[in-house]
């Protein structure tokens, strides 16, 4: 076990085709393979120690000390991986607006994913890590690797594991994102895909969707197409949103500003000839995928449009990795 406390740093990334649906809760299997793109602009830095006088673990969330049953169901995992009864101090500071439909948890897991399980003593491949990040939250297994990023569903604890696609990516892409809305959102991803998984007439078309999806956006990243990759992110992340209107209770994550710029971006598309593209997962806010020359057009256009709303760019990203608290 360390003494000393270790920090990790890992990015969010955002799915071009989603992961919505498991087949095992607990170990956290998803339904199907999903591939996403780690971005460079929002991040979480979890720093651990292992502290022998603690009676219980004490975690904070951008310095207030909370109470978070996930995290210490996973810091059980990672006592039990490393045959410790030692609990810790966990500080996070999440560069990402929380719960917002922006994948916090997918940095947050996989840094700290990072960071206890070196605290703990282990050594872990980038693939056990992914693993690891998997239990915490699925995406975070993605967020392990920069670029783009394909987690393979696997069947069990052991084939659940995400690769990279192409990690040092010298494509001149990224996203937009605009903060909707940067509140606790309704309805948590753990509960959405679960009623969808259960209640949806169209889970099955979308599982053969979404499958068909991920192997044509491979094929289109490699040939650097990029209005086929644009064209298949948007078509994937609508097909996942009409699960959420067929589910029972239905339910959706829209707010009224989100359908006005996913139309903004249709209209940038097929007016200005600017080639954009949106995504949205568990959340009212917008990503838009767009070739970083013509970010700040974009920015532009959309700032004259709704100016309450700051369209930040991301560039792609990289992995997890330790570094100096
Ligand atoms: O990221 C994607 O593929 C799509 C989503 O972001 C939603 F649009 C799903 C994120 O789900 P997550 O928070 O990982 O769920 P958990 O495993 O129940 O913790």
């Amino acid at each position: 076990m360390n003494s000393s406390p270790i920090t990790a740093r890992a990015h969010t990334n955002i799915a071009l085709i989603k992961y919505w649906g498991k087949k095992d809760m607990d170990l956290i299997i998803p339904q199907n393979s999903s591939l996403s793109l780690t971005l460079d602009h929002f991040y979480t830095d979890t720093t651990v120690k292992f502290d022998k006088t603690l009676p219980r673990d004490v975690f904070t969330l951008n310095g207030h000390l909370v109470e978070n049953p996930k995290v210490n169901h996973f810091m059980d995992l990672v006592r039990k991986l490393a045959g410790i009864q030692i609990f810790a101090k966990i500080d996070s500071i999440n560069h990402v607006p929380s719960a917002a439909g922006l994948a916090s948890s997918a940095s947050a897991f996989a840094a700290l994913a990072a960071a206890a399980s070196k605290a703990a003593g282990l050594d872990l491949s980038r693939k056990d890590l992914s693993r690891l990040a998997r239990r915490g939250s699925g995406s975070a297994s993605r967020s392990i690797y920069g670029g783009f990023v394909e987690w393979c569903q696997g069947t069990d604890d052991q084939t659940s594991y995400a690769v990279p696609v192409e990690e040092k990516l010298d494509w001149p892409i990224g996203m937009l994102v605009g903060i909707v809305n940067s509140g606790q959102k309704k309805i948590s991803s753990r509960v959405g895909m679960q009623t969808v998984v259960e209640t949806s007439p169209y889970y099955q078309g979308w599982i053969q969707s979404t499958t068909a999806d991920l192997k044509s956006i491979k094929k289109a990243i490699q040939e650097r197409d990029f209005q086929k990759v644009g064209e298949i992110t948007e078509s994937n992340a609508l097909k996942m949103h009409a699960l959420n209107l067929s589910a029972q209770p239905h339910f959706n994550y829209f707010e009224p500003m989100s359908l006005a710029i996913m139309q903004e971006v249709e209209r940038i598309r097929e007016e200005e000839h600017i080639p954009c593209y949106y995504t949205l997962d568990a959340g009212p806010n917008v990503k838009i995928l767009c070739l970083q020359a013509d970010a700040s057009a974009i920015q532009q256009i959309l700032a004259s449009k709704f100016g309450q709303i700051t369209f930040e760019f991301a560039k792609p990203g990289e992995g997890v990795r330790f570094i100096e608290a």
